[in-house]
This record gives structure tokens, sequence and C-alpha cells, in this order.
């Protein structure tokens, strides 16, 4: 199945990411060729990101009016934007990446214990004996993403992925056993980000372009709506123009919410300069305090046929170590993902073809291992002959 490959003992090995962090030169393994420096042709720039205040959305009159139109104009320019007045204690926040942090620094056997790499439980292994066959990534859990060939480019940076919501459907084995506090924090936190920023933010997307509040929540499956929490941790990088922390991609959701190290930066935005004509710039996003960051995926370009765009992004690394929670807000598996029809007319057919949502979600993982973007590399992009005749 995509996404659940069998691998060998030396993607195991490669665990061990923390051992890395003190030595003076990045293993090849993680070293870029060098047109794809983090440096090579680009301008790292810092831009005023847009800031929505969650408050005054939620308002009536003229502020939540005011507010709404800026959501809809960062949207429509960089797809991702800050939130303020989302409430949640700053305490929280500061308190989970703390924990965060303490876990990556735990001993790699510790960390280990919800290795993202499990022992292959099919019979068909175990009787081959074949080690190379007996150990399986499944993106839960701790470890570096996905290896899919030995000649791939490794991310300098270590994951914690889990799966928080709904709450049956979370896998307490790879839940961090150590630091104590990091379980309750990352519950306490599930439940306000998603109650206070992710629910009314689709809601508000939705009215900002005069459909009904639940155009968009109303597709995801209610209760049974996937969120999975990633934490990841990127330790100091002697050389930080070899590398990146994590490689250009989009989003697996419909909508990311991220809490971002108030201290050390890293995350950018690619921006398109002349809608593209003038070349791409990477846009630093600044150091957001107790803001967090929003950031529209590809479930949602989907979704909206096109109107809101999933922005590529990366991490780049520094000699400081770095810690973030991304929070990934997704559709019911059995779900359907397609263009909501709202959105679908005449003038602007589906521009997506329509798939399960938990075939979209592997193949996002294969997409990702091949450094790809999911919506190109499944083929989804509809090619309409009256749209390409009339421009041709
Ligand atoms: O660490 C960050 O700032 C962002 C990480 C990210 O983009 C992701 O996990 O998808
Ligand atoms: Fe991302």
């Amino acid at each position: 199945m995509a996404g659940r490959q069998t691998i060998g003992v030396s993607s195991v090995c490669v665990n061990f990411r923390q051992a890395i962090s003190v030595q003076k030169w990045p293993p090849a393994k993680y070293v870029l060729r060098e047109s794809d420096h983090p440096t090579a042709g680009v301008l790292a720039t810092s831009l005023d990101f847009p800031t929505v205040d969650l408050r005054r959305l939620a308002d009536t009159g003229a502020a939540a009016e005011e507010e709404a139109s800026k959501l809809l104009s960062a949207l429509q320019s960089w797809g991702a934007f800050a939130v303020s007045g989302h409430g949640i204690p700053g305490a929280l926040l500061d308190g989970l990446l703390a924990a965060a942090r303490e876990f990556f620094h735990r001993p790699p056997a510790e960390k280990l214990r919800h290795s993202n790499v499990v022992v292959s439980s099919s019979a068909a292994a175990d009787i081959a004996g074949d080690a190379n066959e007996r150990f399986q990534f499944q993106p839960e859990g701790y470890g570096v993403d996905r290896v899919d060939t030995d000649e791939q480019v490794l991310d300098w940076c270590d994951r914690l992925y889990l799966q928080v919501s709904p709450p049956e459907s979370r896998r307490l084995r790879f839940w961090p056993a150590h630091p104590p506090s990091l379980r309750r924090l990352l519950e306490d936190f599930t439940a306000v980000s998603g109650d206070r920023v992710a629910a009314p933010l689709l809601a508000a997307m939705g009215a900002a372009l005069g459909f009904p509040e639940d155009v968009f929540s109303g597709r995801l499956g209610g209760e049974k709506a996937a969120t999975y929490a990633r934490f990841t941790y990127y330790p100091p990088c002697p050389r930080p123009e070899l590398v990146n922390g994590v490689k250009p991609h989009t989003d697996n959701s419909v909508l990311t919410v991220l809490l971002l190290d108030p201290d050390v930066g890293g995350l950018q935005l690619l921006s398109k300069r002349d809608g593209g004509a003038g070349g791409d710039e990477w846009v630093n996003v600044g150091g957001l305090g107790h803001d967090l960051l929003v950031i529209v995926g590809d479930e949602m370009e989907i979704m909206s046929n096109g109107v809101f765009r999933a922005p590529v992004h990366r991490v780049v690394t520094s000699v400081k170590e770095r810690v973030s929670l991304v929070m990934f807000y997704l559709p019911e598996p059995e779900r359907n993902l397609e263009p909501v029809e709202e959105l679908v007319d005449e003038a602007r057919p589906a521009m997506y073809r329509k798939l399960k949502a938990d075939t979209f979600a592997d193949g996002f993982f294969d997409a990702f291992a091949a450094g790809e973007r999911a919506i190109d590399f499944l083929k989804l992009r509809v090619v309409h002959q009256e749209a390409s005749a009339s421009t041709s």
C-alpha cells in the first residue's frame, strides 16, 4: 500500500539523527545539489505579513467586515496569514513547545520506543525472515520522513507525527511518555486550536465567498474529520546554506495551523513575483510571538476549485535549534475530495478530479518523498478543451 512500504535496516539507522547534530559537516545524505541550495538564486526577504484578528472577525458590524476582507485578500494573495485574538493562553503555547523540545532532547533509545518504523506484523515477512522486510515505515510516530530511494536527500529535522482527532483514532503507543506534561498539553491545544481557530476560519472562508458557513466544513465529515499534529525539531546546523530543514512542499490538509518557535525563524513562503514572470522569491515568515500561522492546504485548493491556492513553503535551518508544532485539518478518510458544487459552473468548470480523501493522503506521502506536489503527482488537474482552445 502506498505510504507503507517496507524499508531496510539502514533506513532504520537514520533515526539516530541526533547523533549527527554534533558533527561539523552535514553528512552527504543531507547535502543538496548546488542548484538546490536554499541560498542559490533566490532572495529571502521579510515582508509585512497579513494578520487576521479572530476576535474582530467574530464581532458584528464594520470591524467584522474589515477583518473578513483582510482574510479574503490574505487567502487570495499568500494563501497564508497570521492570526491574533485567538484567546489561547500563552502559557499553553509556550509549555507545548518547551515540552516538545524536551522530548526531542531525550536519548535516541527512548524516542525510538515511539518510532515511525515498526516491526512488520505480516506473517510473510516473518517466514521470509529477511531483515529488510521486517521493518515497515508508517507515517505516525517519531523519526525522519519516509525514505524511498538511496538518492533521496534528507531534510535536516526529526519529526513526531500523531493523529489527535477523532479521539478514538489516537494510537497512544506513538505518544511520548516523557515529559509527562506533553500529552495533556497536546490534548488541550487540539481542543482549542480546532474550536477557536480552524472551525471559525473555515466558516469565515465560506462566508467570505458569499456561501453558507458550512460550505467547506460540511464536506469534512463532522466528528469523523481527521486532525494530525506534527512536531518538528531542527537540530542546530553547522552549514545552513547546504541543506533543507524541510524541502519545498504544500501541505496535506484543508487548513494547517502552525505554532512557530518564537525565537528562531526559518519558515519561508514562495512568492511569485509579477504573477510568476518576475521569478520566484522566498519570503521569511517573521517571529509571530503567540500569534498562530494559518496555511491553505492541497485539500482546500481542490475543494475551493482553485479559488484558494496552497502556497509552496519550506524551512531553512540555522546554527540554532528550532521547534514547531503544526496541526493538519483533514476530511474524514472515507469522504470524496472534489471541488464543492457551489464553486463549479460553466465559466469555471471543475479544475480537479474527484478521489477519496485517504487515496489523496496516501499519494501525498509518495509525492512528498519524491519532492513533488501531490496534485501534480496524482495528475488531478483537469485540462478543459474549451479553455485550452480559447487560449491557444
Ligand atoms: O516547521 C515549520 O515551520 C513548518 C513545517 C512544515 O511546513 C510542515 O511540517 O508541513
Ligand atoms: Fe508544511
